[in-house]
């Protein structure tokens, strides 16, 4: 039987991530991109359009009650704190057949997904090497960097190959891993790592290129996750660290992740999904983590988190 192809895309969270991907999804052959908004942002986004390095982009938005067509694929882009809602939002959205995939990071998004939408199918997926920057609607990036997805389950072979096709007509960069679920972890350790560590320092990516110092802070809160990881019998050792350092040397000096743009939006952080997560299984397997408890409550302490 023939593959049917993705068409109908719906993209949830139109920030630095999901614009940048969205613009590409925009112009994609024989592609139907909706972005949906509830009316409040749609009103806000009218008023103020998002400009993708420099050009202004009219996104197609679709308010959460619009009745539509079931999407083929639904990427979600929000931050964790809003996946709750934006579950909710996208629900006119899904179809029995309506693949999921969560471009959010940290370790929790998809099983969130699974518990809302339980007979989809779900890939998991990560962006690596994306150096997008959000400023209000203005979102630049240089480089797009690439979608590393797959399939966990073992059960949906298909709708990796939909999605590599729709990647492929796209212009979007991927790759398939064998081990899906070791390129989640190692996503996560390096969260862990340079996010945290760059909002406490304010350290843009070039800082961790020169500074032993700042790479020795980041490397210890990796290795707690290394630690975690060989205990759940995820196989992440110091070479995953070696991995992303070849990441690291080719970003942008300036570029800066995604909590240390947040820190100085004064937007909230992902704290709660990084260190606070690595310090929950901590606990839970009886494996110290003093190196993210001391960043989960510095993190805290620099942002509204804290009462
Ligand atoms: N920035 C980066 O370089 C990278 C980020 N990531 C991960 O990707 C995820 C997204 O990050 P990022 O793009 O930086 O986040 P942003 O904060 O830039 O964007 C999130 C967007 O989601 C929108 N949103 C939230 N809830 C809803 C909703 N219910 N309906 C519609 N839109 C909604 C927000 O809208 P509004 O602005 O109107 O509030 C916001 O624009 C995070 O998990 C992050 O860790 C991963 C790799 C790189
Ligand atoms: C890997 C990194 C640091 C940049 O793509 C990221 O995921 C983030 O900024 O959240």
């Amino acid at each position: 039987m023939r593959m049917e192809r993705i068409r109908r895309v719906s993209l949830i969270g139109l920030g630095a991530v999901g614009t940048a991907y969205g613009s590409r999804l925009l112009v994609a052959p024989e592609t139907e991109l909706s972005v949906v908004v509830d009316q409040t942002r749609k009103s806000r986004y009218c008023e103020r359009p998002v400009v993708v390095n420099g050009q202004e982009i009219a996104f197609p938005y679709v308010l959460p009650d619009a009745d539509v067509e079931p999407a083929d694929l639904i990427l979600i882009a929000v931050k964790y704190d809003g996946l709750e809602q934006a579950l909710r939002d996208i629900r006119r959205q899904v179809g029995p057949n309506t693949i999921f995939m969560s471009l959010l990071n940290g370790i929790a998004s998809e099983d969130d997904i699974r518990a809302a939408y339980p007979r989809n199918p779900i890939l998991h997926a990560v962006c690596i090497a994306i150096d997008a920057v959000r400023n209000g609607r203005d979102v630049t990036f240089s480089n797009l960097g690439y979608i590393s997805f797959g399939d966990a389950s073992g059960e949906q072979a298909e709708a990796v190959e939909r999605v590599r096709e729709l990647f492929e007509r796209a212009g979007i960069g991927y790759e398939i891993p064998e081990d899906i679920l070791h390129t989640i972890w190692w996503k996560f350790m390096v969260n862990v790592g340079v996010n945290q560590t760059s909002a406490i320092l304010r350290a843009p990516y070039g800082v961790f290129q020169q500074s032993t110092d700042a790479h020795t802070v980041m490397a210890m809160a990796m290795r707690e996750v290394i630690a975690i990881a060989q205990r759940l019998g995820i196989d992440l050792s110091e070479d995953d660290i070696a991995r992303f350092d070849d990441v690291l040397h080719a970003m942008a000096p300036t570029g800066k992740t995604s909590m240390l743009q947040d820190v100085e939006a004064k937007r909230s952080t992902e704290v709660e999904q990084l260190a606070g997560k690595v310090c929950q299984i901590g606990r839970q397997l009886g494996i110290p983590t003093p190196v993210n408890e001391v960043l989960y409550h510095a993190i805290r302490a620099i942002t509204s988190a804290s009462p």
